[in-house]
């Protein structure tokens, strides 16, 4: 690559990106046009220039780090993808690289296929057509395009069927930020969307979030001390205090939330005798990076799923959590720049 071509790509990937370092290059005069067609000429670190979001609603981001659009989800969407999930479940189709989850409570117990309730949620069904493309629906990408800007990964999905809780409180998510499963960079072009297959609220075990927690560090996760047991890589911040600050979401089907990567959050017991459904996927700028976490209070979760990785697919153990996070990546809009 020429000096020249690499310094105006540098400056591109920067520009998106957003940060410090990307404000100094829009002061540079050859990024001047980009600044002037600003819709908010007002600075902004979680949310880029578009004319997608309404003021009000980047203030809202920016502020508490997550944002609901209400009705975006088709109700015929949904349906697809609870058809499909249910399909999984009764191991009627078996995506490569899919991941299935039963709650702690019973993990011991024979898997039955004709029960797609013994399930808690699936991952990675980034290789199943039908589930898939929820993360590439024009509506859904449109507002993630404002978090990721225009080259858009699909880093990490799921399927979540929170189980009625057993009475042992497992079926609890304890506060975690996302962040802390990710070695990808830089954190703001991160985003989560998650949307609600039925009416969710605190009764069924709904998102609880912390607003306005975005804007703290990274902090130290581990498995909670709790009597009835944690669910696998349910690691939670260690010495949480602040639950009087919790919010909890109310949503209605095809309601959909999304939410930064450092915002804590999590999901209490569900007490009805329903499965409670939501549908995510993590996206994030193709033009980011991947960072070693050693010597990070991200080790422990990289041990973690090294160790469950080689063990359940027989890998040698030179690989890492980068080559983890690319073979599951998939572009869902303009270039694969980088990651
Ligand atoms: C933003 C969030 C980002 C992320 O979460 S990234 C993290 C990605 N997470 C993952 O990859 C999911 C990890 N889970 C898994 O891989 C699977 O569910 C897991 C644990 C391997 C189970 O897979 P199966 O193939 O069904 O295996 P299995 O039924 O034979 O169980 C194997 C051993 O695991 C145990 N187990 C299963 N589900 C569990 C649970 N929910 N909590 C705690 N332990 C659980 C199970 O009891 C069994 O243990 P043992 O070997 O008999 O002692
Ligand atoms: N005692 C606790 N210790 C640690 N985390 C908790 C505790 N109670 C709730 N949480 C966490 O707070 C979040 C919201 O839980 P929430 O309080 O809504 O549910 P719950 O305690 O299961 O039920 P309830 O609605 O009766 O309080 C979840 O992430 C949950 O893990
Ligand atoms: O749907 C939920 O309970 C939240 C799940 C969650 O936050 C996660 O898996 O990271
Ligand atoms: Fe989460
Ligand atoms: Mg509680």
């Amino acid at each position: 690559m020429s000096q020249s071509h690499a310094a105006t790509r540098l400056r591109t990937v920067l520009a998106h990106l957003g940060g410090p370092r990307a404000k100094a290059v829009l002061a540079h005069p050859i990024s001047k046009s980009i600044s002037s067609a600003n819709v908010h000429p007002q600075q902004f670190q979680y949310t880029l220039d578009n004319n997608v979001l309404s003021l009000e609603q980047r203030k809202f981001y920016e502020e508490n780090g997550f944002l609901v659009i209400k009705n975006l989800v088709s109700s015929a969407d949904i349906q697809r993808f609870q058809n499909e999930f249910e399909k999984i479940c009764r191991q009627e189709v078996k995506p490569p690289g899919l991941n299935i989850m039963r709650d702690v409570a019973i993990s011991k117990s024979e898997y039955d296929p004709r029960n797609e309730n013994m399930v808690y949620k699936i991952q990675h069904f980034q290789e199943d057509k039908e589930l898939f493309r929820y993360c590439t629906l024009p509506e859904l990408l449109k507002y993630v395009e404002c978090f990721t800007g225009p080259n858009i990964l699909a880093m990490h999905t799921m399927v979540i069927n929170k189980p009625p809780d057993s009475g042992k409180k497992s079926s609890r998510h304890p506060l975690h930020q996302d962040l802390h499963y990710f070695p990808f960079r830089p954190i703001d072009r991160i985003v989560c969307a998650w949307t609600a297959m039925e009416h969710i609220d605190r009764n069924n075990g709904g998102l609880c979030v912390i607003p306005g927690t975005h804007k703290g560090p990274l902090q130290p996760h581990d498995y909670p001390q709790w009597e009835g047991g944690v669910n696998i890589m349910f690691h939670g911040i260690q010495n949480f205090k602040d639950y009087d600050a919790r919010v909890h979401i109310e949503l209605e089907k095809g309601d959909t939330v999304f939410f930064h990567p450092l915002l804590i959050h999590g999901s209490g017991r569900n007490q009805t005798k329903g499965f409670r459904k939501a549908i995510s996927c993590h996206f994030t700028c193709a033009d980011s990076y991947y960072i070693d976490v050693k010597g990070t209070t991200q080790e422990n979760i990289e041990k973690e799923l090294k160790g469950i990785i080689t063990e359940g697919y027989e890998l040698d153990d030179s690989i890492t959590l980068k080559d983890i996070w690319k073979f599951q990546a998939r572009l869902v809009k303009g270039e694969r720049t980088n990651l």
